[in-house]
């Protein structure tokens, strides 16, 4: 049987600034262990809304979220901020990586954060992940002194760090190029069928997402397939 990994339920979100405006309409959704699903829609759908509230970010929603069969729903932000760096990967467009530091302690730190295991025990969990990704070599620069697609495979190792039950991705290929983004597609490829990593990855390219398991399309706020 598919165990589930994330589920939302009836979720409608609006915003109100000053008016009421709804934004997401009844989405339910269920990813399951190991899959890899993308989220495609036009500019302004609402992909970006959903992906907060799945990501727990967005707590100002009706329905219900659960991650690891736990209800997500109405837990109090510092309980969210534990599941968040302990269950969920994050990738975006931009990597934000702290310049000042690193890439091993990029990688590092929400592992130290976790608090789960030894300093020098995260710093080997890194240093594997680098490896995996091939780019250990760089593990001692600093992290602006890297390249676009190389800052994004950090990033990738850096949301890996604590063995996340999933990996949720905002347009991570949209500022790479043809090249890098498929580097970074071949990743997350890889992750799933040699790891069983459930991977949830909103995206402007048709080819990504076509290359994923499944395929849930938006429009106007709702979905129109998956
Ligand atoms: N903070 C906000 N206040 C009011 N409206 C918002 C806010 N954020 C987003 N919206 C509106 O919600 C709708 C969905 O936006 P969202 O960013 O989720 O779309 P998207 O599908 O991710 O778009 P894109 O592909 O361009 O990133 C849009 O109409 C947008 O204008």
């Amino acid at each position: 049987m598919n165990e589930v990994i994330l589920q939302a339920r009836h979720i409608n979100k609006s915003f109100h600034d000053p008016v009421t405006v709804p934004v997401l309409h009844d989405i339910n959704i269920a990813v399951n262990k190991g899959e890899f699903v993308s989220v495609v829609g036009k500019s302004g759908c609402g992909k970006s809304t959903l992906l907060y509230i799945l990501s727990t970010m967005d707590t100002d929603y009706e329905g219900e979220l659960f991650i690891d069969q736990e209800r997500i729903t109405n837990k109090k932000e510092k309980q969210l901020a534990r599941i968040r760096n302990e269950k969920i990967g994050f990738v975006f467009q931009f990597h934000y990586l702290l310049n000042e530091f690193s890439v091993l302690k990029n990688v590092m730190l929400p592992g130290l954060k976790l608090n789960r295991y030894a300093e020098k025990e995260v710093e080997h969990r890194a240093i594997e992940r680098l490896k995996m990704l091939h780019i250990d070599q760089l593990a001692l620069k600093n992290a602006n002194q890297l390249s676009g697609g190389e800052k994004q495979r950090v990033a990738i190792c850096r949301a890996l760090i604590n063995d996340p039950i999933i990996v949720i991705g905002d347009e991570p290929t949209g500022n790479l190029d043809k090249k890098n983004g498929q580097i970074v597609f071949d990743i997350f490829q890889q992750l799933t069928a040699e790891y069983n990593q459930t991977l949830l990855i909103v995206t402007h390219d048709q080819t990504f997402a076509d290359h994923t398991n499944r395929i849930i399309e938006m429009e106007d706020g709702k979905i129109i397939r998956q």
